[in-house]
């Protein structure tokens, strides 16, 4: 709990005004025991008529009224702090994932992990909103409560006292038990939205190998799991409270044998103290239940904190970027660049190139060579494990990633479409005039396709809307660049299954781009292979050669093959 103790810490305001209500809650428990007892007393013992006790009655009414209005401000002091902290906590969140998002979207899944954890954040939600009011009433009323016991009964004030330490000791075992729990619920819930993401996601594949039945099968288990678990936890706190319940029980049927005895036996004590005593035991007992209850729903938060801390602490170890500022043009240098994956035994290693400023560069390489992880690795999206990627002769993390990120444009072979219009979805928020928007797609050749929309460019493209094959969705992103023109595209040619119209489409575009770019492709085709400017061949992570065309075809046995491999492919 202590990093929700210290962040609880930083709402002091907020805190010293819970325990002046706390305060003023104490004295207002008391003088309502006190009131209903004169009340009592004067009825009954002293004989007064009701009349005679009618102001007395009013003033009753007015402390209640009191009572229900310091619980109802204390409760939303709470709800505030629990606001402001849980917003704190998604804007951290946002931040982390908004600074890393291209090395948390290359690890995939951040959508669904981003939805758990805001989930998480509102787990954090009662530990504001009740356990730390609750706390604060919980040090300052039974105090005063027992004060005040003491100073009309020694014995009850020592009942209290030896049998009170039972409920925090039994809340500690139940809240540890409660926080283990809590923390196996999110992992299950983290592994059943992402079962259920990836079923989804995979539908088509598992519907055409007849698999889908299986998967559903595997969603029910770790649907069913993940509701164990919260019955689990809500098994101890139902169990949590009838043991708390027991135990306050026991000591107020203790204090009330005392007290009877005394009275009616022993004739030691008055029937007044006796019934104030009686009056103000259970509130004792009662503000620590409260706690007990409180204490539950906030190890539950701790749990969620933790695992939000956690993961926090994991996001921050994406790159740091530096200061400088990045000027055009931009020329980029491989300076003994290594990149080793932590979960295969994949390895880019000593790759040692100058690549010109404008033209095109086509990395070339067998399946599992390692193109797309050298791309990665020069778009900035991966951090080399050691080298540099050079830009005009300085490191590329000295510079400012906003600078870098608004210099290069990445075409992966699955570009996302975002829920928008063909417009938005090539402007992505760049504020552009509609030419400048007609002009990027036309040379990236979409006017066609376009002109056969209903509602032209304004037609609603992505989730939900009008869905564009492989093709014309690289066409958007090519869109994209043309709109951005920035220094260097990067571009991850698509390997299979586009038809001639289109490819030609896409290489005409490219052609356009590197006229006054430097575009980087992942190359599968002869024709952009041979069009290249400059070829890196990679082989098992390194490069194994470079130069133009004819130079590879002259010196090297495995460009030939590679190239004739893929000429023969692209004949049938
Ligand atoms: N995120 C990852 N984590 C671990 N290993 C990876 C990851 N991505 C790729 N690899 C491994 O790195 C190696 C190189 O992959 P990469 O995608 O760079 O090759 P490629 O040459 O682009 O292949 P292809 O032409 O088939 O796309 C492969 O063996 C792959 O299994």
């Amino acid at each position: 709990m202590k990093s929700l103790q210290k962040l609880a810490s930083l709402e002091r305001g907020r805190y010293y005004a819970l325990y002046v209500i706390a305060m003023v809650l104490g004295i207002v428990v008391i003088s309502q025991a006190y009131l209903i007892v004169t009340i009592v007393d004067d009825l009954f013992l002293n004989k007064q008529t009701f009349d005679q006790i009618v102001p007395l009655l009013f003033v009753l009414l007015g402390v209640l009224i009191l009572r229900a209005s310091l619980s109802y401000l204390s409760g939303k002091l709470g709800v505030k702090m629990a606001a402001r902290v849980k917003a704190k906590y998604r804007e951290r969140l946002l931040d982390a994932y908004g600074n890393h998002s291209l090395l948390a979207s290359a690890k995939g899944q951040v959508g669904s992990k981003m939805s758990v954890m805001l989930d998480a954040v509102d787990e954090l939600d009662s530990f504001f909103s009740k356990y730390v009011p609750q706390r604060i009433i919980t040090t300052v009323v039974p105090l005063m409560i027992l004060l005040v016991v003491f100073s009309q009964h020694v014995y009850s004030g020592l009942i209290i006292l030896l049998t009170a330490p039972f409920i925090p000791m039994f809340m500690a075992i139940v809240g540890n038990m409660t926080q283990r729990k809590s923390e196996e619920k999110l992992d299950s819930l983290k592994a059943f939205s992402g079962r259920f993401l990836d079923t989804i996601q995979g539908l088509e594949s598992l519907k055409l190998y007849g698999r889908s039945k299986h998967f559903k099968d595997t969603i029910q288990k770790s649907s069913e799991n993940f509701r164990d678990t919260t019955m689990g936890i809500l098994k101890v706190a139902f169990t949590s409270s009838l043991m708390l319940e027991f135990i306050s029980m026991l000591s107020i049927g203790l204090v009330a044998l005392e007290l009877g005895l005394r009275l009616v036996v022993f004739n030691e004590i008055t029937f007044f103290t006796a019934f104030f005593i009686l009056l103000l035991v259970p509130e004792f007992f009662n503000s620590l239940k409260e706690l007990g209850s409180a204490f539950h729903s906030g190890r539950s938060s701790s749990g969620a904190a933790e695992k939000i801390e956690k993961e926090l602490k994991q996001e921050v170890k994406g790159q740091q970027w530096g200061t400088r500022t990045l000027v055009k043009p931009v020329a980029v240098k491989l300076n003994n660049l290594e990149y080793f994956y932590e979960s295969s035994d994949f390895r880019l290693l000593g790759i040692q190139s100058d690549l010109p400023a404008i033209g095109q560069v086509a990395i070339v390489g067998k399946s599992g060579s390692g193109k797309t992880t050298l791309l990665n690795v020069i778009a900035g999206l991966l951090q080399p494990t050691s080298g540099d990627v050079m830009v005009n002769e300085s490191k590329l993390y000295e510079y400012k990633e906003q600078d870098w990120f608004s210099q290069i444009g990445y075409i992966t072979q699955h570009p996302y479409l975002f829920t928008g219009t063909i417009a938005e979805n090539i402007s992505l928020g760049v504020s552009a005039t509609k030419e400048e928007i007609e002009k990027a797609s036309n040379q990236a050749g979409l006017t066609e396709l376009i002109a056969t929309l209903p509602n032209g460019d304004n037609t609603t493209i992505g989730e939900g809307g009008r869905g564009l094959s492989g093709g014309e969705k690289q066409r958007v992103a090519l869109a994209r660049a043309f709109l951005k023109k920035p220094s260097v595209v990067l571009f991850d040619e698509p390997t299979t299954g586009l038809d001639l119209k289109t490819e030609q489409y896409l290489h005409e575009s490219i052609q356009k781009l590197t006229k006054t770019s430097l575009v980087i492709t992942v190359a599968h085709r002869v024709q952009t292979i041979k069009g290249a400017d400059h070829i890196l061949l990679l082989d098992q992570g390194k490069l194994v050669g470079e130069g133009t065309h004819n130079e590879l075809l002259a010196t090297s046995e495995y460009y030939r093959t590679l190239f004739n491999l893929q000429g023969k492919e692209e004949r049938q």
